[in-house]
């Protein structure tokens, strides 16, 4: 099977990359620190890395996961076990104010190594450019091919998350890492890395204005805020929002790569903008953590986290376009969560839960607290689909809206319609 890949090596023409030497073949080693190892090829850059190890359950979308800024410092195990089929696409959209300028969810990708049962090295997409080695050569990242990732996957849900190293080539013959050698990206401020140092403006015409703290923000969420008329300015994670509140209409918070408890920071500045401020507030998986801690819940690690794009969420309230009763299915990755604790925080309820392991998806303030603000664990976003949510978007910039009409004088509100996702015209025109 691996020697079929080999074929289709000419069509690399089609790609940005130049290569110095092969994408393929060299032996390759997944090492997990509980002392499991698993023998591979490598594709990708030919480089040993260190990482957490998680697996994920999304059947495509291979290259939005790679490029989310969550994964980062994660060795990404697919569940599916042929990935890279269609290929990757040239990730540059014209940059103007409207949109973010990348067409997947960030500029590179994230996450530390990925692997993979099946590596198809023979790609086919009108969009597609290179194939998922070139793209792993590119930036750095190696990848393990022709490991049972089935029995990795139920080792991981069995043990929990864990450590490991993908060892490439010279480094194969070495004996496996000390338990002390491990490197833990959970120890680390990730989100200090990845979020903007300075802020930036997108779409500043727009009808709403929007402050967007920056945890690591997938591009996918910025294009939904700026779809539906929003001025977004994005800022640090820990930018001082109190300082400048009284500008915006509305807060969002995003997702973000590693423990909650690294960002505490920007949980009590909030703590402050939810006592002080009562315009809409909407975060999105770290962002919902961060309003949960603000709120007075607790996060904590989960054994194995919830990663794929097929994670069933009941709706316990309604609001906006979500129904009570209602069960959604939504795109998640995510290590921590918020603790359900009975009662819950003063002026607070559950939103979502979730119908596989009963962890909490959502929370929201309650109709009486006088506040509107939702958080929740999956991401209505997902560029790689469902989109059962995404209309969450459309209800926060609504509701920014009628904040703002109630403390104008002005009578008219605009209104945000809900809308059919235009995704792929971004795609087409880098494409064209
Ligand atoms: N996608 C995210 O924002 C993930 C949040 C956090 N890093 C977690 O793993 O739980």
């Amino acid at each position: 099977m691996f020697s079929r890949h080999l074929t289709s090596l000419p069509r690399l023409s089609r790609g940005l990359a130049t290569h110095s030497g092969p994408l393929f073949g060299a032996p390759a080693t997944l090492h997990l620190k509980t002392g499991q190892s698993f023998n591979g090829r490598s594709f990708g850059a030919p480089k040993s890395i260190y990482g957490e190890t998680v697996f994920s359950t999304s059947i495509t979308s291979y290259t939005e996961s790679m490029t989310d800024p969550s994964y980062r410092g994660q060795i990404l195990v697919f569940t599916t076990p042929l990935i890279g089929n269609y290929g990757v696409p040239h990730n540059i959209a014209p940059f103007d104010s409207q949109d973010v300028g990348v067409i997947l969810e960030s500029q590179r990708i994230q996450c530390a190594a990925v692997v993979v049962s099946d590596v198809a090295e023979r790609f086919s997409h009108h969009k597609a450019v290179e194939s998922i080695a070139s793209w792993c050569n590119r930036y750095d990242i190696p990848g393990i091919t022709g490991v049972d990732t089935r029995a990795i996957t139920r080792l991981l849900r069995d043990q929990g998350t864990t450590l490991g190293r993908v060892a490439v080539g010279a480094d194969v013959a070495a004996p496996p890492p000390k338990a002390d050698e491990f490197w833990d990206p959970s120890a680390e401020n990730l989100v200090d890395q990845i979020s903007t140092k300075e802020p930036y403006e997108l779409n500043p015409t727009g009808s709403i204005k929007i402050a967007v703290l920056d945890f690591g923000a997938k591009a996918n969420i910025l294009r939904a805020l700026v779809r539906r008329g929003a001025a977004v300015t994005v800022l640090p994670w820990n930018y001082d929002f109190n300082a400048i509140r009284d500008q915006y209409d509305g807060l969002f918070l995003t997702n973000g790569p590693g423990d909650p408890t690294q960002c505490m920071d920007a949980a009590l500045k909030l703590r402050t903008t939810l006592a002080e401020w009562d315009k809409p507030v909407f975060g999105i998986c770290m962002g919902h953590q961060i309003i949960g801690i603000a709120a007075g819940l607790d996060a904590y690690r989960m054994t194995f986290g919830n990663r794929g794009h097929n994670q069933p969420v009941l709706a316990l309230a309604s609001a906006g376009s979500i129904k009570a009763g209602r069960v959604y299915v939504t795109s998640q990755n995510h290590q921590y969560a918020l603790k359900l604790q009975d009662p819950f925080p003063q002026g607070w309820e559950p939103f979502f839960i979730n119908c596989n392991d009963s962890s909490v998806e959502g929370i929201k303030s309650t109709a009486d607290s006088g506040k509107k603000v939702w958080g929740v664990q999956f991401h209505p976003e997902s560029a790689g689909g469902p989109l059962d949510t995404i209309e969450m978007f459309t209800d926060f910039l609504n509701e920014c809206h009628a904040h703002k009409l109630a403390s104008s004088t002005n009578s008219h509100v605009d209104v945000v319609s809900p809308m059919v996702e235009p995704r792929p015209q971004v795609a087409v025109a880098a494409a064209a």
